[in-house]
């Protein structure tokens, strides 16, 4: 695609289209893991239930179990405690009419019993247990596979593997599963003006942090982050000056050694960025702009055999460009289902006048009102280089291409953030 051709700014659900053609067909390979290491991998086959769970009938309260045949339909009734059974105890206990067996929460049910009566309701004298005509039979019983039955799928090809699904996985005794291979993920932040945290600034410096917001977002997107060679800034992302040679340099390296390149800045129209032309030069660009605000500049192309996101430079730009697109593009790759970002419907609690034709990513506090309406308010501070608004936002409203005046009331579509409560 020539420069010229490559201009045309993109509506962002044909950009993300586009992303999603070319990522899904970088699928990684798949891997086997420990479990300790699968949280937010994405599994590579559906995950098998080896047996039951749980995997025999056992006691849901500490307690008595006893035949529910033997519960009295009124006043009281005595049965003799034959013994004790704690929990991992598979000791030959059982019981006959009359009978009942001291138990604790999740032991195995002795065989002839099907009901546990919780301690608190039964009177013991001596080596007797009394209990009351109210109690229900089969009650506080786990039945074996009332969960998972053996054969059952757990967790399907293409799902994160959360902490949750971790817990479902171990209890079923698989010790490893197979996910897809972490794509590997260079981040370039670019700019003479920029200086590391804890360096000192000169008049017109500012520190560097889309390096960090990057790196935040790709800890959570199931990714393995990869040093930068020569440019690295001990902090797990490279960092380059405006030196059109040491960006040429840095990209073709990282390119060389990762599956996806991720820069910011540099991308628009200014004396000093590079990038588009050095993307055209070393590989191809897929295509630059898209109609989203903030983050137009936004621009998709390969080097190599990696993929290349580069990322405007404000720093709301490049956190609204990873999550709407470079983050879908990262779940493909891992052969996750479901790449789309998440969207609600909520009420906007204040009218919105929009006066450009991009979709509009606006920061806002999503929150349930009193009578449990979602409601969207926006937030002050919303220009592409202002954290104030994104800092307190917990979503963002998403206001398409074609929408202008919104009243309050209305209903809008938002997106939540990631980790923002
Ligand atoms: N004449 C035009 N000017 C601009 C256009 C345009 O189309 N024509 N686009 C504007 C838009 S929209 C955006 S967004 C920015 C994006 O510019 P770049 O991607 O080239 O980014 P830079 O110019 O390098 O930086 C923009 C801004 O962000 C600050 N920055 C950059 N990197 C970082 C970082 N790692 N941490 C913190 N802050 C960073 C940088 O200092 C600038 O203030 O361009 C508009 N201009
Ligand atoms: O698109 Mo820029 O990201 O508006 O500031």
């Amino acid at each position: 695609m020539s420069m010229k051709q490559a201009v045309t700014a993109l509506p962002v659900d044909e950009a993300r289209r586009r992303i999603l053609e070319i990522c899904l067909d970088r699928r990684t390979p798949m891997e086997q893991v420990a479990l300790e290491e699968a949280r937010l991998r994405v599994a590579g086959r559906d995950i098998v239930a080896p047996r039951d769970l749980p995997p025999f009938a056992n006691s849901a309260m500490d307690g008595f179990a006893l035949r529910g045949t033997d519960l009295p339909s009124d006043g009281t009734r005595r049965l003799r405690i034959v013994g004790t059974r704690l929990a991992g105890s598979a000791s030959e206990l059982s019981i006959g009419p009359g009978e009942c067996l001291r138990i604790t929460t999740g032991a195995l049910l002795p065989a002839g019993a099907d009901t546990v009566v919780i301690k608190e309701r039964v009177r013991v004298d001596g080596e007797t247990a009394i209990v009351q005509a109210c109690e229900i039979s089969g009650a506080h019983v786990r039945p074996a596979g009332e969960d998972f039955r053996a054969g059952e799928v757990v967790v399907h090809a293409g799902e994160r593997i959360t902490f949750a699904r971790i817990a479902a996985i171990a209890s079923l005794g698989l010790a490893t599963i197979e996910v897809s291979r972490r794509p590997r993920v260079t981040i370039l932040t670019t700019g003479d003006e920029l200086v590391m945290p804890g360096h000192a600034c000169s008049p017109a410096q500012i520190y560097n942090s889309n390096g960090y917001s990057l790196s935040a977002m790709l800890a959570i997107s199931g990714v393995q982050q990869i040093a930068a060679g020569g440019a690295d800034t001990g902090a797990g992302f490279g960092h380059l000056g405006d030196d059109v040679e040491r960006i040429r340099v840095a990209l073709s390296a990282a390119a060389a050694h990762g599956d996806v390149v991720i820069t910011s800045g540099g991308v628009s129209a200014g004396e000093a960025d590079y990038l588009p032309r050095l993307v055209g030069e070393l590989g191809r660009i897929h295509f630059w702009k898209v109609r989203m605000r903030p983050g137009m500049p936004f621009l998709f192309g390969e080097i190599g055999n990696a993929l290349v996101f580069c990322l405007p430079g404000n720093p709301v730009s490049t956190m609204a460009t990873f999550l709407a697109l470079v983050g879908p593009g990262l779940a493909a790759m891992q052969g996750c289902r479901d790449v789309l970002p998440r969207m609600h419907a909520a009420k906007l609690a204040t009218a919105i006048r929009k006066s450009h034709d991009r979709t509009e990513f606006l920061r806002a506090r999503i929150e349930v009102d009193d009578e449990g309406t979602c409601r969207a308010w926006p937030l002050a501070g919303q220009g592409s280089a202002m954290l104030r608004g994104v800092v307190q936002a917990n979503g963002l409203i998403v206001i398409p291409e074609s929408t202008h005046d919104l009243e309050s009331g209305e209903m809008v579509t938002v997106m939540p953030l990631p980790e923002c409560s």
